[in-house]
């Protein structure tokens, strides 16, 4: 079987003989007759090349590059048809497996069969001309996939070729699928746009310490939201979801973030609202998001400013004070700095009903907060933007026998009794639990670490007690005055 490229070097010597024949008849014929013969000419040379071609861009879009999901798929479906047929492979690891993984080489081409239709792939690339010299490779090469085939099969091409390419390239790389941690960075046109890393969190939900059956109650409603598209479908829903997490800090709501992740399979977009410059820039941002994906605005009682309104009027009302203009100074720069980023909680939420409504699937979008109480009731309002809310609260006994099991190696031991009552009467984070039961040294002797862990907790009682006798004195003084008053 010849290569394509090998017929294309034949059909290039074909055609260059039928020009240069064309030319010279040219020079002894009158003009018209040119004219007359140039049509006869062209179509002889379509006639001569019945091969056409369709190519794949690795990036589509102008300023705003995003990689092309078409492209992805083509790739996926020729990965495993390289490693067999093209003899020259660029070989990779791949995290997670022991073995390397190959792909075909730049400007290499393999031919691949379908319903006996004989179809070439081209994998070519081009790197725009830089001023600038460097010994590194180019970050602007950009790659293209090309599939050559002849135009009798056009319709085979068109209708089933491709669809089975996408599909089959869909399932290799739901199998081959590796977790991306996305987090969205100013690029060199200070627009902010989305950048990955291999997301390789450790944690799963058999890590996460808090009570077994909130725990399977959060497990049940995200797999039934992942196998929701025909229900989603049926109900004339988008099929999307959103979690509100809340808890003081170390609690677990961005390990449980983290787990969900592992549990779905689905990519994180860790969205930093302080470094979006407006809501078209949000807009932008989450229309570039993945289906199959978790947005995660972190602590968005701080990264937007949900008062901003009430802040403004305010301090129209304190003008009329006189303020020292130094500490004046200082609070205009901090309000200024505020407000650089000029995402608005009406943008956020237009964009989260307006992108969810419009399109993606399976889509799931998460805020986490240490301050419930301080959220817009707009903003977490249940059965519209956020379906769920799940409260992470301080370490009960089950869940440290969670940590005693990942950590120590422990189901039980004659310590978790003390451990028990201590826990029940105290408010540590889970966070805290986790450093003091972790070995401090090579030996990892559990009596020693359950110990550290009973010592911290008694210290917490202790000042819990003592603050509580401060308040009750407190309180006792205050009720004294009332009296003398009265
Ligand atoms: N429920 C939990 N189960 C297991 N580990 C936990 C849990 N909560 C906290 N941890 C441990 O504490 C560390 C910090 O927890 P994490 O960052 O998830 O807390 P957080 O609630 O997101 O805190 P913050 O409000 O400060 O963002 C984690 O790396 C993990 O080791
Ligand atoms: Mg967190």
């Amino acid at each position: 079987m010849p290569s394509m490229g090998e017929i294309w070097m034949g059909l290039g010597t074909l055609m260059g003989g039928i020009m240069f024949i064309y030319t010279m008849i040219q020079q002894f014929v009158p003009q018209h007759v040119a004219g007359y013969l140039s049509v006869y000419v062209y179509r002889i040379m379509a006639f001569a090349n019945p091969y056409m071609e369709i190519s794949f861009d690795e990036f589509t879009g102008g300023e705003r590059l995003k990689l092309s999901q078409a492209y992805t798929a083509v790739e996926a479906y020729l990965g495993p048809k390289s490693s067999k047929l093209a003899k020259r492979l660029k070989a990779q690891i791949v995290k997670g497996n022991k073995d390397l993984a190959f792909s075909m080489d730049d400007h290499e081409e393999i031919i691949d069969d379908f319903e006996g239709v004989k179809i070439w792939w081209y994998l070519g690339k081009t790197v725009p001309e830089t001023k600038s010299f460097s010994y590194y490779p180019s970050a602007t090469e950009r790659r293209h996939l090309r599939l050559q085939f002849h135009r009798r099969h056009r319709e085979t091409v068109a209708k089933s070729y491709l669809q089975h390419v996408i599909k089959e390239g869909k399932a290799n790389m739901i199998e081959n699928r590796h977790i991306r941690l996305y987090s969205n960075n100013a690029n060199e046109h200070k627009k902010t746009q989305w950048s990955h890393v291999e997301f390789e969190h450790p944690v799963t939900f058999d890590h996460l310490a808090m009570d077994p059956a909130k725990k399977q109650e959060i497990i049940d409603d995200l797999v039934t939201f992942s196998m929701g598209r025909d229900y989603y479908q049926k109900i004339g829903k988008p099929w999307k979801r959103g979690y509100l997490l809340y808890g003081p800090p170390g609690t677990g709501k961005s390990s449980m973030i983290a787990a969900m992740a592992m549990l779905l399979n689905y990519d994180i977009y860790d969205l930093e609202l302080t470094a979006v410059k407006d809501n078209s820039e949000l807009r932008k941002l989450l229309h570039d998001t993945s289906n199959k994906s978790i947005t995660v605005i972190e602590d968005v009682d701080c990264t937007i400013d949900l008062t901003g309104k009430r802040k403004k009027k305010k301090k129209k009302e304190d003008k009329d004070e006189k303020k020292d203009p130094i500490k004046e100074k200082a609070d205009e720069e901090e309000e200024e700095s505020k407000m650089e980023s000029k995402v608005t909680l009406s943008g956020l939420l237009n964009v989260i009903d307006g992108l969810w409504s419009a399109c993606g699937k399976e889509r799931i979008i998460v805020f986490t907060t240490n301050y419930v109480e301080k959220l817009d009731p707009a903003l977490i309002r249940t059965g519209r933007r956020m379906d769920k809310h799940i409260e992470m609260s301080y370490c009960c006994f089950e869940g440290f026998k969670v940590f005693a099991k990942n950590y120590l190696d422990l189901e039980s031991h004659e310590l978790f009794d003390t451990i028990r009552h201590l826990i029940d009467e105290v408010k540590i984070s889970p966070a805290d639990v986790a450093e003091n039961l972790m070995p401090k040294t090579i030996k990892r002797d559990p009596q020693v670490c359950l110990r550290n862990l009973i010592k911290a907790l008694e210290k917490i009682k202790e000042a819990e007690k003592l603050k509580a006798e401060e308040e009750k004195a407190k309180k006792m003084d205050n009720d004294s005055i009332v009296d003398i008053t009265l």
